[in-house]
Formats: C-alpha cells, sequence, structure tokens
C-alpha cells in the first residue's frame, strides 16, 4: 500500500499510517499538518543532547551568548515524555554531543566543524576552557541530572550535529524494528532538526514534541524549525498529545523497552 493510500481521512482529521494498523496495538498522536498513527514497540523517543552544555546555566550555549533561561520547563516535559514513553514500552535513546578532552575527534581545519562550531570558537576565543566544553568526562558533556537514563534505555554518544552520522543509531533503530522517532531535546535547530531530516531521508517517520524543545538561538528559529519540520520532513506535536497517544498503551509483561 503506497503512503498515498494509507493516507485515510477520519472526519476532518487525516491520519498517517505506515501500514494498515493492528487494532489495539496503534496509537495516533494529535500532531501538524496530520495525525499520526505509530505502534509504541516500533517507536523510540530520542533525547537530543541534555546535557548542561545546552541546557544549563554556565554551560557552553550560555557561555557562547545563547539564552538558556528557558530551558527548565523544557527539562520537565521530557522527564513527562520519558515517564510516558517508558510505561508504553517505547525505545528512550538519549545523545550526547561532543568530544575526547583534546577534541582530536571535533575535526581539524580541513573539517568544517572545526570553524563552525561555536564550542570550539568559543575556547579558542577563552582558552582557559579548553578541555571543559563538550569534553567527555566534564560537567558540560554530562546529561543534565533530572534526566537519568535508566536500564533498558540507550546513551550513544555522537560528535556532529546529526544523531545519524558516525554512531550506531540506524543499526540500532532496525535492529530493534523502529521506523517511528519521536524527537525531544536541545537545539530543534541544530542537532534536533539534523537528525530528524536525517531520519526522514533514511525512511524513518519523524515527529518533534514541540514543548520538549528548545532553540539555539532567537525565538525565530525554533519557529523555522518546526515550519521545517512541519511543512518538508515530519510532523509537530506536544507531550501532553504524546501522553495521551500512549496512554493505556503498556510494555509487555517483564520487557524492559
Ligand atoms: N545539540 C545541538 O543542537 N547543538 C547545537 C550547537 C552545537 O553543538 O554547537
Amino acid at each position: 500500500m503506497s503512503m498515498v493510500d494509507s493516507r485515510i481521512e477520519t472526519g476532518t482529521s487525516p491520519v498517517v499510517r505506515r501500514q494498515p494498523g493492528e487494532p489495539g496495538n496503534e496509537a495516533v498522536l494529535r500532531a501538524r499538518p496530520e495525525a499520526l498513527a505509530f505502534t509504541p514497540a516500533q517507536t523510540a523517543l530520542i533525547v537530543v543532547d541534555m546535557q548542561n552544555a545546552y541546557a544549563s546555566p554556565g554551560g557552553y550555549l550560555d557561555l557562547a551568548g545563547f539564552d538558556v533561561s528557558a530551558t527548565g520547563p523544557v527539562i520537565a516535559n521530557i522527564n513527562t515524555a520519558i515517564t510516558a514513553a517508558r510505561a508504553a514500552g517505547i525505545k528512550v535513546i538519549f545523545f550526547q554531543n561532543g568530544w575526547d578532552n583534546q577534541y582530536v575527534e571535533a575535526g581539524g581545519p580541513g573539517s568544517p566543524n572545526f570553524h563552525k562550531s561555536n564550542a570550539l570558537k568559543t575556547m579558542r576565543k577563552r582558552p582557559e576552557l579548553m578541555g571543559k566544553l563538550l569534553a567527555k568526562g566534564d560537567w558540560d558533556y554530562d546529561l543534565v541530572d533530572a534526566l537519568r537514563p535508566q536500564p533498558g534505555d540507550i546513551v550513544l554518544p555522537k560528535p556532529r550535529y546529526s544523531g545519524f552520522f558516525n554512531t550506531q543509531l540506524d543499526s540500532l533503530l532496525r535492529s530493534y524494528g523502529i521506523h517511528h522517532l519521536v524527537f525531544t531535546g536541545i537545539a530543534t535547530n541544530v542537532c534536533v532538526e539534523s537528525t530528524l531530516r536525517d531520519g526522514f531521508f533514511l525512511e524513518y517517520f519523524g515527529v518533534v514534541l514541540e514543548d520538549a524543545t528548545h532553540q539555539a538561538g532567537p525565538p525565530f528559529a525554533q519557529q523555522a524549525a518546526l515550519f521545517n519540520i512541519e511543512t518538508f520532513f515530519g510532523w509537530v506535536s506536544d507531550v501532553a498529545s504524546f501522553c495521551h497517544a500512549v496512554e493505556g498503551h503498556r510494555a509487555p509483561a517483564g520487557h524492559t523497552a
């Protein structure tokens, strides 16, 4: 069945399905521009880079001049989504962005990352920060205290903005039969959007929970990223709708998502 055939109309609200849903197994998420049907066991909740670097005062983004003052509610909303996902048997995958503390993994001048990374630029301006920003083993690299991986969750390091690049993400998702990705994290317009876009090219269905994300930059960066996702690459929803959609779906007994 083609995607066009599987986009069925339910009253005025279309629902996008990858394939015909199995009764009782399917969750339907209210989203823009259409509702999206998914099977919890074939879905992952992706938590992008919820590290002190991106979400805490004194972390990399803050030191580089980006506003992180509104990240508290985002952390709380991500926790709510994680709790609902685990209960429904949805695999939770945390990313941590960064490199070794010598920055070998960041690439040298032959890499655009060397020239564009605001963390590397900030450290070149302030050499006393060398070895601290986004460096494995340092506080800046750590996940924020409020978001703790549990047994059964996956934690993946990533060296570039996209979570699909030089990581195990694609092979892990395929090994678990996962093809729907629910995105949370920071920053909407950089690593969230990059990962969702690469997922689109690899045939993953990506939906972002807008109130569980935050941009790096002015508010228009959030709006532009959400516009791009909603219009070209995926779907946009929110945490309450996600919790509502998976409510009543329970992980099989003894199953660690
Ligand atoms: N996690 C991200 O979206 N990162 C954005 C910028 C950076 O890592 O420099």
